[in-house]
């Protein structure tokens, strides 16, 4: 295993962020195609989702063991509500989408799937669990922003070109930077076994991301609603 705790991870993921970039919703936002509803039902459900992303770093903050540890998850905290969600806000906004009706958002069966098991883990153990659970989320958005950014006219006359650019800018690969940090420092005098129970739970909210893609792309909420209406993907 390499000495970063990191570079064993990436040999792991690589091929599963790869396949984001094939994935029609990222592809469209790359190439400027991707339909506008589609759109918004990302915008929408990534707000809720963000909203509790937002609380694993609250909670890593009070589960951190010096303070240190607590300014960068304060750091991190500050970097979505503030930074990220401000991407949110504003494309919302070309939409008249309000931000109390983001806020209002009801969750998809994969979205709540998806935060509730980072809560899960993050609450079942110590601060390494938390950084497991939000590394693939801030580190994989800005591995396809940098990615994107390299597209042949993702940054030129593109709706888009706000979420490319956002995703690859140098603030938000400071607060991937910072996730990979605490990922490698918690990782250190960590048995093989805890490495690899880590390591599980980068991969699976990695296969979550992935899921959260087809979601958005198929605009999907819940696969049968509270009348009783069927949705087939
Ligand atoms: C589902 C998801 N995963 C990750 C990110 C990047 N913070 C996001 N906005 N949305």
């Amino acid at each position: 295993m390499s000495n970063l705790f990191t570079e064993h991870l990436w040999t792991r993921v690589e091929p599963i962020w790869k396949s984001y970039l094939e994935h029609p919703f990222v592809k469209g936002i790359g190439e400027g195609t991707l339909n506008q509803e589609k759109f918004k039902h990302w915008l929408k459900q990534d707000y809720v989702y963000l909203i509790d992303y937002s609380r694993l770093f609250a909670l890593g903050s009070a589960k951190a063991e010096d303070l240190e540890t607590m300014t960068v998850f304060a750091k991190l905290l500050h970097g979505v509500l503030d930074m990220e969600m401000d991407l949110h806000r504003n494309y919302a906004a070309d939409f008249g989408i309000t931000a109390e009706e983001l806020e209002t958002t009801e969750p998809s069966a994969i979205t709540t799937a998806y935060t509730s098991y980072m809560l899960n883990v993050s609450q079942r153990g110590g601060v390494e669990n938390v950084i497991a659970a939000v590394l693939a989320c801030e580190w994989s958005y800005n591995f396809i922003g940098k990615s994107l950014a390299e597209w042949p006219g993702a940054l030129d006359d593109n709706f888009y070109s706000s979420w490319v650019n956002m995703y690859a800018s140098d603030e938000f690969t400071e607060l991937a930077e910072k996730c990979k940090r605490l990922m490698n420092q918690q990782a250190k005098g960590k048995s093989e076994r805890e490495l690899k129970r880590l390591e599980e739970i980068v991969i699976r909210t990695s296969q979550f991301e992935y899921m959260f893609w087809n979601m958005v792309e198929k605009k999907e909420q819940w696969p049968v609603n509270v009348r009783g209406e069927k949705q087939f993907g």
